[in-house]
């Protein structure tokens, strides 16, 4: 219809042109209309009004491609209706595609349903308007400090494709006029200079071919820089995680950030940069075009921006509505990624294969995705509509101003030429914001996504203050006074009141159920969480006064749910420590300690046999190899002079258990062991017994003592052994 509308009247056009024999050359200028007219109503049919999140890829190449800001003098160039079409697709789709992965913030997990949310007040648009620069100067920075040299070329890049649109189009028209010019002089007088007319035509070309090579160069620029901030930000992620407490891997909160930062830590910081560069040669772009357009009229230039302004606001509210939507749903994408990777790894196959809870799992994963898509649907729709509403009214001003400029032109106001060169300048302005209003809505998606990297740089984390390297008392051993310890968030204290002391080349064995608090008095004692209350003394100096270093080095531990690197095996024993990390003598030394050298003998490849199945060639090993891989790796730490093993044996044979604690006094040697095991034949060995119960001790003593108190201890004894008779 718009089309239609269009084509007659440039037709209208043609026709008075034809009636007027003197003007019969004016048939080249209204080719060119025609072509323009073609590029103004596909634009107009696909006002770019809404910016969805559109992957950011795709965002920057629209930004990179020369046709997106190509002027109509520009014919070289691919049709901007074919990219419209293209674009418009993805708009329309791209943001049910992406917003399906989890996006959420740490600040406010509170449940706001989408459609609850309030219109936002003047005040408050202004502020998220303002907020998508929030993070632009830290992006920059980062940018800036992983390479210069491209940062800047960027930026120079950027101007100059800002600025050569406008040039193209003024060329354009000079182009025109300069052949109206000569078609004449060739009807009046059968010759005419063409000089004129090919330098135009030159100068054109090469500006386009400046605009192609200023696309091409900040794709370039682009994509090194994707690669190098890649990079450089994931070894942030890194470097901060190895600073990091286990009680912020326990927090489910915190772990996403984590997640979230680490999976578009490629992508983001680039993006808004690209972002705000696009943004900048779009508002360079349109001044350009506005001081063009001003010399016609400086209304043209007041409608060109006004008529962008209703959909601008759309777009700075429905961006905060897509702010608090990925808010609120926190929890439930975060369910999703949890079920698929239930449902899609190998550690959990076999369960999942076993008890069928495929199905299941699957039903549920639809469920939330269901839930999910009916919000994403009401927000997509509502943005929909608005954006197509208030499209119109840019449609109209386009063609309130085409009116008026052919109106101009037939009143002779105007050249032919100008009538191209105004009119392309208004539809490439209109591009231009609209190509704005998409940048700022990528942009908050972008400062979305950094607001959560800062979050989790900054987390703060406790200095390492302790410097003791030698402690008050040596050969004190370790005391714990009146240790209390909850878990954060949890409503009853783990550990409650314990006092114990054990002395260098003692052993002692902790005992208790399922939840008793057993391991987490190890994790104390290894610094893991610090008590709430209370102290732990090594040698009679507080662990927090410690140098980490040096206590680290003095404690080999080993947990029931210790890691199975995908790794060699040599190197799955190393890493018990990092200094011997590669030597082989000593892995062969913990392995025999830890019972694990026949099998890795009998293994292909012995100690460079690669574990796991991650990769090619690599070995699984059954539950009982793996442990005694994990019982080596704590006897790799030879100058650890506390050991302590968290159920070391549970899924050991009887005759590799038995020898184990055979040598379990000697291989401790002057040092302390500290064993938490179910099994009581292994702990009766023990110098010290300690009975948990509910996060506190309620039995100790060695396994004669405790048998003859005939307490707790010695009915779960009892029990057991009945259970051999
Ligand atoms: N990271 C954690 N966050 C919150 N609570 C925890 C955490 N780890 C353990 N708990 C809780 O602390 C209590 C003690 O757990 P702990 O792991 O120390 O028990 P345990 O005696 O080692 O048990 P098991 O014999 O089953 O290994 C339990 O009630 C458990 O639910």
């Amino acid at each position: 219809m718009v089309s239609k509308l269009l084509t007659h009247f440039v037709g209208f056009l043609a026709l008075a042109a034809f009636d007027d024999p003197t003007d019969r050359d004016v048939r080249f200028a209204l080719v060119r209309a025609l072509a323009l007219a073609s590029e103004v109503s596909s634009a107009a049919a696909f006002p770019d009004t809404r910016a969805g999140f559109v992957p950011p890829i795709t965002r920057a190449n629209r930004k990179t491609n020369p046709t997106a800001n190509s002027s109509a003098g520009s014919q070289a160039v691919t049709p901007p209706c074919v990219q419209s079409h293209a674009q418009a697709c993805l708009r329309r789709h791209g943001p049910h595609l992406e917003s399906f992965a989890p996006r959420h913030t740490l600040h406010d997990t509170s449940p706001v349903p989408p459609h609850a949310a309030p219109a936002a007040p003047p005040k408050e648009l202004a502020r998220s308007f303002l907020g998508v620069f929030r993070y632009s100067g830290r992006a920059l920075e980062l940018v800036w400090s992983t390479s210069r040299t491209l940062t800047i070329a960027l930026a120079l890049l950027t101007l100059i494709a800002g600025l050569l649109p406008a040039g193209i189009a003024y060329v354009g028209a000079h182009i025109v006029d300069a052949v109206l010019g000569a078609s004449k002089l060739w009807a009046a007088h059968g010759t005419a200079p063409l000089r004129s007319v090919f330098e135009w035509v030159v100068l054109e070309g090469v500006l386009v071919a400046a605009m192609a090579g200023a696309q091409r160069g900040l794709s370039l620029c682009q994509s090194l820089l994707r690669a190098q901030l890649g990079q450089r930000v994931n070894v942030l992620i890194l470097e901060k995680a190895l600073t990091l407490e286990l009680a912020h891997f326990e927090d489910s909160e915190f772990y996403d950030k984590l997640t979230r930062a680490r999976r578009e830590a490629s992508s983001r910081p680039l993006s808004l940069i690209t972002r705000t560069f696009g943004l900048g040669q779009n508002a360079i772009s349109l001044l350009s075009y506005g001081s063009l357009l001003f010399q016609f009229s400086p209304w043209a230039v007041a409608v060109l921006l006004l008529a962008g302004l209703p959909s601008f606001f759309a777009e700075t509210k429905f961006s905060g509505d897509a702010f608090r939507l990925f808010r609120w749903r926190s929890p439930e994408t975060r369910m999703q990624l949890y079920l698929e990777t239930v449902l899609a790894r190998e550690d959990h196959a076999k369960e999942v294969k076993l008890f069928g809870l495929g199905p299941l799992f699957l039903q549920r994963y639809r469920d939330i995705f269901h839930m999910l898509y009916r919000a994403d649907r009401d927000l997509a729709v509502r943005r929909d509509s608005w954006g197509f509403g208030l499209g119109l009214l840019g449609t109209l001003a386009l063609y309130g101003a085409y009116a008026w400029i052919a109106a101009s032109t037939v009143m002779a106001r105007i050249t032919l030429g100008q009538m191209t060169m105004y009119l392309s300048l208004f539809r490439q302005g209109q591009s231009a914001v609209s190509a704005m209003l998409s940048a700022i809505g990528g942009m908050y998606e972008d400062n979305l996504y950094l607001s959560t990297l800062y979050e989790y740089l900054e987390t703060p984390v406790p200095a390492a203050t302790g410097t003791v390297r030698h402690g008050a008392t040596p050969e004190d051993g370790i005391r714990f006074e009146r240790v209390s310890f909850t878990y954060p968030g949890a409503g009853e204290p783990a550990l409650r009141d314990i006092d114990l002391h054990i002395r260098p080349g003692e052993s002692l064995a902790l005992v208790g159920q399922n939840g008793s608090g057993k391991t987490t008095l190890i994790k104390l004692l290894t610094r893991l969480y610090s008590p709430d209350s209370g102290r732990i003394l090594l040698d009679g100096t507080d662990l927090r006064e410690w140098d980490e270093s040096v206590l680290l080095q003095r404690i080999g531990v080993i947990f029931q749910d210790f890691a199975r690197y995908q790794m060699r095996v040599g190197e799955n024993v190393g890493a018990g420590d990092v200094t011997h990390f590669n030597d082989e003598a000593r892995w062969r030394e913990a392995s025999d300690k830890g019972m694990a050298s026949d099998f890795i003998d009998n293994l292909p490849a012995g100690f460079e046999t690669p574990l796991g199945k991650w990769f090619n060639d690599g070995r699984e090993l059954s539950g009982g190899q793996w442990q005694k891989i994990a019982l080596a790796r704590a006897f790799m730490r030879s100058r650890a002079d506390i050991l302590v093993l968290d159920e070391p044996t549970a899924a050991m044979d009887a005759q590799a258990e038995a020898t184990i604690f055979e040598h379990f006094r000697e291989l401790s040697g002057g040092r302390i062991a500290i064993l938490i095991s179910h099994r009581f034949s292994t702990v009766r060995m023990a110098d010290q017994i300690i009975v948990i119960q509910d996060g506190r001790i309620i039995e100790r003593g060695n396994h004669g003592q405790l048998m003859a108190e005939d307490g707790h201890y010695a009915h779960l004894f009892s029990l057991q052994a009945q259970g051999y008779r």
